[in-house]
């Protein structure tokens, strides 16, 4: 089964606040971006991934991530981050209805093409399913096969929302860097332990990480 990915983007000038300790206000919107590279990067490089579809009103990321082979969708709803998945998936399946769609967080610096096969493999066997994020707490990934509705329910707690929604947990190990999001300069610094994508790895070089 091939899947198309949907990656929400918000504003750069507005994403990753809570790693305002770890990346001051002049380089945080371009951190942002480049975890937004590597990470659809690695899912083009994805065997198991047809296309991406970037739903972003982010001038500057749009340019950037169509560069690097992404479709940009124009956040259109402007009312949040499920708003823009649901739009997305839409629109991907007004063009193709048969369409395996799954939704994939943009700050996944350490994403390696392989272990998302793994879980879009493993996805592929549910209507719908959802990857924890690192923390468990959280999600990475909520995919839904051809004629399942996405019906995303991400933000805080989204864990258990997804569970409760009926979609399949998915329990793979060795994925770490499908699950790693990078909400704080901890997650950072796990990030950078697990091996980010090149474009990632040069603006932390930037930053004062202690530790690293
Ligand atoms: N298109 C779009 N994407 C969003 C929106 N809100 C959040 N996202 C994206 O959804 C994913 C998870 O977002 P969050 O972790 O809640 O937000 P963040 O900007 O990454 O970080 P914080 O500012 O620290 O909350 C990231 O890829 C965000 O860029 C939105 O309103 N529209
Ligand atoms: C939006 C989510 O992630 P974050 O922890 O990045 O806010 C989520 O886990 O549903």
């Amino acid at each position: 089964m091939q899947w198309t990915l949907v990656i929400p983007l918000k504003p750069l000038a507005r994403a990753k606040s809570r790693l305002s300790d770890t990346a001051a206000d002049g380089l945080r919107p371009g951190l942002a971006l480049a975890f937004a590279q590597d990470t659809v990067a690695a899912a083009l490089a994805c065997p198991v991934v047809k296309d991406v579809a970037v739903v972003t009103d982010d001038d500057l990321a749009g340019r950037e991530l169509g560069a690097l082979g992404a479709h940009i969708v124009p956040d259109e709803p402007a009312g949040g981050l499920n708003a823009a998945l649901s739009h997305g998936a839409r629109r991907v399946r007004a063009a193709r209805p048969e369409s395996a769609v799954a939704a994939l967080n943009a700050d996944l610096p350490a994403l390696r093409p392989l272990e998302l096969a793994r879980v879009l493999e493993a996805a592929a066997e549910f209507p719908r399913a959802f990857l924890p994020d690192a923390a468990a707490i959280g999600t990475t990934l909520l995919a839904a096969r051809y004629g399942a509705e996405l019906l995303p329910a991400f933000g805080v707690d989204s864990r258990a929302r997804h569970r409760a929604s009926g979609a399949a947990e998915i329990d793979l190990g060795a994925v770490d860097s499908v699950r790693q999001d990078v909400d704080t300069g901890a997650d950072l610094r796990a990030a950078l332990a697990l091996g980010v994508g090149p474009r990632t790895a040069a603006v932390a070089a930037r930053l004062l990480i202690p530790g690293q």
